[in-house]
């Protein structure tokens, strides 16, 4: 189903859009990796024990969701879809689910808030931090109810394909909408090599909102996010897009869920594309996933409806998955329940 919506979403894109889209840094070795680590692991079911209703309802931050799967940051909405990041919120909101808008989007933040769905905001910090509080404030005002900060970029990752099409800026009429300044001039956005863990500090003195750190992949990152004080953290190499040769999320999943110990919630995204996937990563400890470039795909074949499309498909096919495994809940999930990689 998610082949073909891909397919679909390839003949309506221009070429070098699906390959922004699509591609991932150097020679795409961690792209495929978050894929085929989840195709390696092999579930190990119970049975006669899951008898009742289920319920994939999950809350974090006190939002309610339909199910563990939230809708990851991804740039450029409009490039995919006329309608850009209005389509994803209303999807997503039609999903019951949270939309990561995100800070290179094609859409002003408060426009997509009238979608009325929940919805987080990404933040990559600029050098600027006035200008980077002023983002910060412009998400609260919003209505967004976490900041989630991405920390795996310092610099971009080197994208062969875009290179190859020489992809380098957005077409007439588009522009990342949050990097406007009060003049109304757009800025180039800045990946912040300076950015460090004093800056996570300065961060939590200018919001309130709970703080989500993106893209973290070591277990000591992820013990010292905790000691940051953090709310949450997400296991991500950008789906590729950063350090190619990068471990697969699922696979450096467990050692960051023991460091954490429980303290603060371990979401993921990176290579999702099926309910059994969901299933083991919650099984091997995440609270809740993200995903990317499905609903992309959903967004560019048809706009919010696809989307809706791409998160109902994968919250049915998760409810399907637990009932085989022979799990209700989400919490039912645990280790035991992944077998083997092979
Ligand atoms: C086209 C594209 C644009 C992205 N833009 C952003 C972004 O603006 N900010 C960010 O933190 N992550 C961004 N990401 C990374 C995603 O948030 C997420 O980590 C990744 O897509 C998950 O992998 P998946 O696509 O396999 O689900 C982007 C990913 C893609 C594919
Ligand atoms: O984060 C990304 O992967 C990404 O593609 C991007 C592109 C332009 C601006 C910011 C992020």
């Amino acid at each position: 189903m998610l082949t073909e919506l891909a397919a679909r979403a390839r003949a309506r894109l221009d070429p070098a859009h699906w390959d922004f889209f699509a591609g991932g840094a150097g020679d795409e070795r961690t792209l495929r990796a978050n894929e085929e680590a989840f195709q390696r692991l092999r579930l190990l079911p119970r049975v006669l024990r899951a008898t009742g209703p289920r319920d994939l309802r999950t809350t974090l931050f006190g939002t309610e969701l339909s199910a563990p799967l939230l809708v990851a940051p991804t740039a450029f909405h409009r490039l995919a879809h006329p309608d850009g990041e209005l389509a994803t919120a209303r999807g997503a909101a039609a999903a019951g689910t949270v939309l990561v808008v995100s800070m290179a989007a094609t859409t002003p933040v408060e426009d997509i808030a009238a979608a009325g769905g929940p919805l987080w905001f990404q933040l990559y910090p600029q050098p600027d931090l006035e200008f980077t509080a002023a983002v910060v404030r412009r998400a609260e005002r919003a209505g967004c109810r976490a900041l989630v900060v991405t920390v795996d970029s310092p610099v971009f990752g080197r994208r062969e394909r875009d290179r190859r099409n020489g992809f380098t800026d957005l077409p007439a009429g588009l522009v990342c909408e949050h990097l406007r300044d009060g003049t109304g001039r757009v800025r180039d956005i800045v990946m912040d090599a300076d950015l460090g863990w004093e800056r996570i500090d300065w961060l939590r003195g200018v919001t309130g909102l709970p703080i989500v750190l993106k893209g973290l992949l070591h277990p000591a990152d992820a013990l010292l996010a905790v000691e940051h004080g953090v709310s949450a953290v997400l296991v991500s190499n950008h789906g590729g897009r950063q350090l190619d040769g990068a471990v697969a999320t699922v696979d450096a999943l467990p050692a960051v869920v023991k460091a954490v110990g429980g303290q603060v919630p371990v979401l993921l995204d990176g290579g999702i594309r099926c309910g059994a996937d969901i299933l083991a990563a919650l099984a091997l400890g995440a609270g809740a996933v993200l995903v990317g470039r499905p609903v992309l795909w959903g967004l560019a074949a048809a706009g919010a409806d696809g989307v809706r499309q791409v998160l109902d498909l994968l919250r049915e096919d998760l409810d399907r998955a637990l009932a085989l495994a022979g799990a209700r809940r989400p919490a039912d999930l645990t280790g035991d329940l992944v077998a083997a990689r092979c």
